[in-house]
């Protein structure tokens, strides 16, 4: 191959033609480094046909610089990036850039220094010193690694080794991780749990793509029956990828991973330091038996990463939004995790106790298999549901829990178990205003109200991020604390139960205050030594936890999650309560969820109080067929974006003139979003409804494309979107 067709990282360039230099062996797929005028850019080599392009002439052809030192990108991983881009309308080179996702990694193996004891002792002992002795026993790493085991300065450890008593060791910056243990600890299965362990093996050793519904109420042990197939692929010397919708949940499953297999899987998520992002990179794209990766546990992003000898992959709480990406390429792991194993031709197992609507029927049509786990592990039954009517027993003012809410959480506590209130929404208040002229706080960036955070004393932006301290005095008026909080948020639940149980021991758990790992997992040992008695948390608290202790569930808000732009509303409610509730109950003691609600005759809620989520799905599929949305119709959202409200008005109005007329596809605005500024830029929004059978992305780029809208102009494409704000 001479002349070679390049995929470059770079959305502008695009697709780039250059010649091989005598010499020089190049594959489809291999990465490679080229010259663009006086610059270099990284590029994958595409297969010509696939990839339309401008051809230049022969003699107009530069050389590439070289082969970069990593094996190539594999065929089914090219169809996976074309895939992705076509369907999502995104450009195939910023797919590949979440292939590439590391930029250490492409420049091939390297050596780091550490350093280990030599059993010489320092001239002079201090404190800091003696501490270091003592830590560093069996250790070896850098410097900084070293000196946080040790909890003592880099500068401490500088002077141990220019006194000998450490020594340096070039090691090998790919050194394999330690190998997982697929015999290490094997549990007894329920017969229930083996029965489904043993098809999803059968499964593993099929060695084809299957799409497999894990389908099991909360509390029925999938994590420990889809362990067998994990144990089954590491056996046959295959990689497993484990996606978590949020890292607060992967300290959990890292420990259980470690009881089952005897060490930690290998991390992928974006807050990783840029050498463990380079490490794990390059252990994922070597197969096992050259001392890759073996099982891969990641955040979404993980999907998209060059696996050597991908043979299963498990999408865990699958029903989970946060799969889906809101900006860049706005993908859904999920559904692109079934097609990676399409091109794999691997299983790909969805876990979860409340399966997405589209899911289920992608079942009940056949195309993806179904397994059942109806009952929980170890003879736990499922809690019962009570409805708390809030409108015939209302909280005292200023108050939201009602009275028989608040007395069962103290005879929870009376006993020595454990508590739950579920209120998604962050901070003590959502709306802050001024008692005296009204004046309420607003995001300068966004069009949201500032929310409340006692904790921190500020007032934050959920959308941008935005954040202030708290003024002591309206910024209107000038009055003097004279702010008042309107409705509540988590914090300020917290503090009514601080009001009836002065004595509990509370926890706040949502993204604010388990926003690391180690947090996280200091909230989890917390809890599960019985050292909190009341949670209050948000979406964060509804799943994958696991505390035995915990017995009551209060829903303080059931009606909440019904407004909103959320395409899904019902079904998300559905899940979030469902998913809470399962919670409660979860070992020997019975579990009770008392739900807060205005509504008590809604179709969700009624469904959730009688456990009939067959009757909740049936009618949610009916309204669906109705609105020809999702899973019978398809829906696309175009977001039309600038700084300048005109230039983007003019512009979403000159989308909308030149919008085609199809029979199949129905275009809706345009019209300005419901959150009609984000992070300083004014947002219009149109909305597209297709039939199925419609060319839906096709009839978007015939649109879109001839467009030539002014540079201060974005425009976003969301297929499949889930959020309408
Ligand atoms: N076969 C087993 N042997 C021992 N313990 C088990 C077994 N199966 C499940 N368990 C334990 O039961 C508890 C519930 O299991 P797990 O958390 O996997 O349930 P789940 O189906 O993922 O629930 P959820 O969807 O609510 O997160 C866990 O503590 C788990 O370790
Ligand atoms: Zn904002």
């Amino acid at each position: 191959m001479r002349r070679i067709r390049l995929l470059v990282l770079n959305a502008a360039l695009g697709v780039l033609d250059y010649r091989v230099p005598d010499g020089m062996a190049v594959e489809h797929g291999n990465v490679v480094l080229a010259p663009l005028g006086p610059r270099q850019v990284t590029g994958i080599v595409w297969e010509e046909e696939r990839l339309p392009g401008q051809s230049v002439p022969e003699e107009k052809l530069r050389p590439i610089l070289s082969v970069l030192p990593v094996p190539p990108i594999r065929a089914e991983l090219r169809r996976l990036i074309e895939w992705t881009a076509d369907y999502y309308c995104a450009h195939m080179s910023s797919v590949a850039r979440m292939v590439l996702a590391s930029g250490g990694a492409l420049k091939g193996g390297v050596t780091v220094t550490e350093y280990r004891l030599t059993g010489q002792q320092p001239d002079r002992m201090t404190p800091q010193r003696k501490a270091a002795l003592e830590k560093l026993e069996d250790q070896q790493g850098t410097i900084r690694e070293l000196a946080e085991i040790a909890g003592v300065s880099d500068g401490v450890l500088r002077g141990l080794v220019s006194q000998g008593v450490l020594e340096p060791q070039e090691v090998d910056a790919d050194r394999p991780y330690k190998r997982a243990q697929p015999d290490h600890a094997e549990p007894v299965l329920s017969p229930q749990q083996a029965e489904v362990a043993d098809e999803l093996v059968k499964a593993v050793e099929a060695e084809d793509f299957a799409p497999i519904l894990l389908d099991g109420v909360t509390g029925s042990g999938k994590t420990e029956t889809y362990f067998e197939p994990v144990a089954s692929a590491i056996r046959a010397g295959k990689q497993v990828l484990v996606l978590l919708p949020e890292i607060a949940l992967t300290e959990n499953f890292l420990r259980r991973f470690e009881d089952r297999f005897g060490t930690q899987p290998t991390l992928w998520h974006s807050s990783l330091k840029s050498s463990e992002r380079r490490r794990a990179w390059r252990a994922i794209a070597r197969p096992p038996e050259e001392g890759g990766a073996q099982v891969v546990v990641g955040a979404r992003s993980a999907l998209f990463l060059p696996y050597a000898k991908l043979g299963l992959i498990v999408v865990d709480e699958a029903h989970e939004i946060s799969f889906k990406q809101d900006d860049g390429v706005r993908y859904n792991a999920r559904d692109v995790a079934v097609m990676r194993g399409h091109f794999e031709r691997i299983p790909v197992v969805l876990a979860s106790a409340t399966p997405a609507l589209e899911s289920l029927h992608m079942a009940e049509v056949g195309t993806y298999r179904k397994l059942d786990l109806p009952s929980r592990f170890g003879g736990a039954s499922l809690p019962t549901i009570r409805l708390l009517d809030l409108t015939e027993e209302p909280p005292e003012r200023g108050r939201w829990l009602a009275p028989s809410l608040a007395r069962e959480l103290f005879t929870r506590m009376e006993r020595g178990e454990q508590t739950l209130l579920f209120l998604n929404r962050r901070g003590y208040a959502p709306l802050t205003l001024c008692r005296n002229c009204g004046y309420r706080f607003q995001c300068k960036q966004c069009s949201a109200w500032l929310v409340e955070h006692r904790f921190t004393h500020r007032l934050a932006c959920h959308h941008c991020g935005h954040e202030e301290p708290s003024p002591a005095a309206c910024p209107e008026c000038g009055e003097k604390d004279s702010l008042v909080p309107c409705g509540p948020g988590v914090e300020r639940v917290a503090d009514e139960v601080r009001e009836i149980a002065p004595e509990a021991r509370i926890a706040v758990a949502t993204s604010d205050t388990l926003n690391s790992p180690a947090r996280a997992a200091e909230f989890v040992a917390m809890a599960e030594s019985g050292a909190i008695d009341v949670i209050v948390g948000t979406q964060l608290v509804t799943k994958g936890f696991h505390f035995p202790e915990l017995t009551l569930v209060g829903v303080v808000d059931a009606d909440l999650g019904l407004e909103g732009g959320d395409l899904r509303a019902a079904e998300r409610v559905y899940q979030q309560i469902a998913q809470v509730a399962g919670r409660a109950g979860r070992a020997s003691k019975p579990g009770e969820v008392l739900i807060q609600t205005r509504h008590p005759d809604a179709p969700v809620i009624a469904a959730l109080a009688a456990g009939d989520r067959d009757a909740f799905y049936a009618a949610e599929l009916e309204a669906r067929r109705h609105a020809n949305a999702p899973p019978f119709g398809r829906w696309a959202a175009i977001i039309v974006s600038s700084e300048d409200d005109k230039e983007a008005r003019l512009a979403a109005a000159r989308i909308g003139d030149a919008r085609p007329r199809l029979d199949d596809i129905m275009i809706l605005g345009p019209a300005p979003a419901p959150l009609a500024q984000l992070r300083g830029r004014y947002r219009y929004r149109l909305l597209i409804n297709a039939k199925r059978t419609a060319a839906l992305q096709d009839a978007i780029r015939d649109w879109l494309d001839p467009l030539d809208l002014p540079r201060g102009v974005r425009v976003g494409i969301d297929i499949d979107p889930y959020s309408f704000v």
